[in-house]
């Protein structure tokens, strides 16, 4: 069943003197169980608007999120959310910052040390538990973010732009770890880059979003992460005539609703 928004608008009041902004206008989307759901779009087209929908930071002013059927009532362990600043804390060590939640929802220290190992281990963290945050790289950093959202066994994984801070090389590798996760664990995901080639690259779903008002202008069903977890190579994909293709008409539509906007 997963996730379902159906006819869901949010409105900011006005403030400070200016107009109420329409984020999202009447967006309808389904996030089936295991669909790696990808949202892309200029900047304040609302994609970050419906992040915090579906975590339940925020109510739509009209309309409806449904998890599994269920209103989204606010936010719950079955939504993990990863951010672009991966928001650990600095004076804990990586074991630490991956078992926090855990930490939180009161679980016992011997269960929490062996939800926390595993999940460092599926990151490629193993040897590095002790270290503290301060001292890992921006990617290592990110993947301790990425154990931590996952320690809570969601059911839907929300990533807002989770590889916009790293170097071109560390974000390809990035996305790489993140498939695999993803193919492993069989999890939900709606991820939010800046990046076309990114987008078309983890999806299975693209949702190409504009602005004024924020609004789903296409969706795509996508092949290339399925390719990749079918075992060919991140390059390949990406050079490929069909991935290289849908770039430039995903490219030339998002260049037309910035001139239309
Ligand atoms: N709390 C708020 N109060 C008023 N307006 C807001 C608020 N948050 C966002 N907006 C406005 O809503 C619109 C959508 O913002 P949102 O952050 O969802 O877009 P976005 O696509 O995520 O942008 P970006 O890519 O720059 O992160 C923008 O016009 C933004 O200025």
């Amino acid at each position: 069943m997963g996730l379902e928004i159906r006819d869901a608008s949010v409105v900011y009041p006005a403030a400070d003197g200016r107009a109420p902004v329409e984020a999202l206008s009447r967006v309808d989307l389904t996030i089936r169980p295991g669909e790696f759901a990808v949202a892309l779009g200029a900047s304040g087209c609302g994609k970050s608007t419906l992040l915090n929908l579906i975590a339940g930071f925020l109510a739509p002013s009209s309309g409806d999120i449904l998890l599994n059927g269920k209103p989204v009532a606010g936010p719950s362990a079955d939504r993990s959310v990863v951010f672009q600043k991966h928001a650990l804390l600095p004076w804990l060590n990586v074991v630490e910052n991956v078992a926090f939640g855990l930490k939180l929802q009161g679980r016992p220290r011997a269960a929490r040390q062996e939800v926390a190992e595993k999940f460092i281990g599926l990151l490629g963290l193993s040897g590095f538990e002790t270290s503290p945050v301060y001292s890992l790289s921006g990617g290592m950093q990110q993947r301790v973010g990425i154990a931590r959202a996952l320690t809570s066994d969601p059911k839907l994984l929300l990533m807002d732009e989770p590889l916009g801070a790293l170097d071109a090389l560390t974000r390809e590798k990035a996305q790489e770890l993140i498939l695999n996760i993803w193919h492993e664990t069989q999890k939900s995901v709606f991820f939010i880059t800046h990046s076309v080639e990114e987008a078309l690259f983890m999806g299975t779903k693209l949702i190409v979003m504009s602005p004024r008002p924020g609004r789903i202008a296409h969706v795509f069903d996508l092949p290339f992460s399925k390719r990749f977890c079918d075992g060919q190579s991140a390059r390949a994909i990406k050079a490929s005539q069909d991935f290289i293709a849908l770039r430039e008409d995903v490219l030339a539509i998002i260049f037309a609703d910035e001139e239309a906007a």
